[in-house]
């Protein structure tokens, strides 16, 4: 898709293509629009990523929050995001056997009882056993660090959806 597809895209229209680039935050999507003309993906990107850093740690952690537990009750139910399920799968998290999912639980639940946000890793660019070891390695973080550590993480998963969208020539069918 060119840019000058999107740069024309109604307000409605971008959202609707875009509005999930971080997890379950539309309002971001909706919030860089007004930005538009994009000079190319990276711009847009860059867009994105300005406003994330523009919030205050509960602006962020509220970003967290919407991320879907790896291996949780959302995939368990089925009910992930089209994105999320292709991260998640991607990542093995659909084929843990009783153990694994265990640990995963376990340790989940230690990270958010430690922090008060879920942990988020880009799964498309981790293995379990990357994600299993970044999990335990993390919670020894403080709370400031880890933040900031996991809002990387969303904005590596933002990059690989935008680009996902930008450069995959289905929408230019449509
Ligand atoms: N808690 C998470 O990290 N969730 C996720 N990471 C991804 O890359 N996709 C997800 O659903």
């Amino acid at each position: 898709m060119e840019i000058n597809v999107v740069n024309a895209l109604t307000y409605e229209d971008f959202v609707k293509l875009f509005g999930n680039v971080v997890e379950k935050c539309p309002l971001i999507s909706a919030a860089i629009w007004s930005h538009r003309p994009f000079k190319d993906l990276a711009d847009l990107e860059a867009h994105v990523t300005e406003f994330i850093d523009s919030l205050p740690d509960s602006g962020k952690e509220g970003i967290l929050r919407c991320h879907p537990d790896l291996a949780g009750r959302d995939l368990q139910s089925g009910t992930l995001t089209r994105e999320s399920q292709e991260e998640q799968s991607q990542a093995g998290m659909n084929t843990l056997d009783s153990a694994e999912g265990l640990q995963m639980y376990r340790l989940n639940s230690e990270y958010k009882e430690r922090f008060g946000f879920p942990f988020v890793i880009c799964a498309r660019l981790n293995n379990k056993a990357d994600i299993v070891r970044q999990l335990s390695e993390r919670l020894k973080n403080d709370r400031g660090p880890e933040r900031e550590r996991a809002i990387e993480e969303v904005k590596k998963i933002c990059s690989l959806r935008l680009r996902n969208i930008v450069l995959s020539d289905i929408q230019t069918q449509t």
